[in-house]
């Protein structure tokens, strides 16, 4: 059989703590050897209504080193099948934080989500941390997108035809990519 090359990058040591609510939980773990995240499961039973929202229990506390975070993110799974998110995604977990890790789960579909002890509800990736300072200006330098944002460029790919025909529209309406989504979402 094929050596499996190591992965890259050192793995870093983060501190947990099982509270007395996850006994006998299995802790954040890889399911595969190429997972990017460990599968977090639930310390608690409910019932997810539709449209409502829980900080599901997870049983354990971690102590992130100084220079990362840990990212809580849905499982695919449950989203496509069954509409169940995390409603801040990606959720923070703060390096000086050393409460109960939660789960904030929202359900989106129609139907009642069932949530069962022990169930896996997402999974959670460590990130390092960029940390920035703010340097206060009069005025900032000029690119060609400027204020333009928030679907300003369009969704189609934009054909020479297109652009051509979108020098016939005066400035203010907008190019005709644009325009054919608008029209495509009214
Ligand atoms: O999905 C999450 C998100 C956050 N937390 C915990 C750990 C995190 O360190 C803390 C604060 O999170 P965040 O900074 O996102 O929340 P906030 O609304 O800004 O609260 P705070 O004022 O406590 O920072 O809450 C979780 O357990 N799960």
């Amino acid at each position: 059989m094929p050596s499996k090359p190591a992965h890259p990058l050192k793995p870093i040591e983060i501190a947990i703590q099982r509270l007395p609510n996850g006994g006998g939980l299995p802790l954040p773990a890889y399911a595969s050897d190429g997972a990017a995240g460990m599968d977090v499961v639930a310390a608690e039973t409910l019932t997810l209504r539709p449209g409502a929202r829980h900080a599901v229990a997870t049983g354990f506390a971690m102590a992130i080193p100084p220079g990362y975070e840990v990212q809580v993110r849905p499982r695919s799974g449950l989203a496509l099948k069954h509409g169940i998110t995390c409603l801040n995604t990606p959720g923070t977990i703060d390096s000086d934080y050393r409460g109960e890790v939660k789960v904030i789960l929202a359900n989106l579909s129609d139907d009642n989500f069932e949530i069962k002890r022990g169930d896996r509800i997402a999974q959670i990736v460590p990130a390092p941390v960029q940390r920035a300072s703010f340097a206060e200006v009069e005025s900032l330098d000029e690119t060609v997108r400027g204020a333009g944002g928030f679907g300003s460029t369009g969704v189609a790919s934009g054909s020479a035809e297109e652009e051509a025909e979108d020098d016939n529209i005066p400035d203010n309406v907008g190019s005709l990519s644009a325009i054919k989504t608008r029209r495509q979402n009214d």
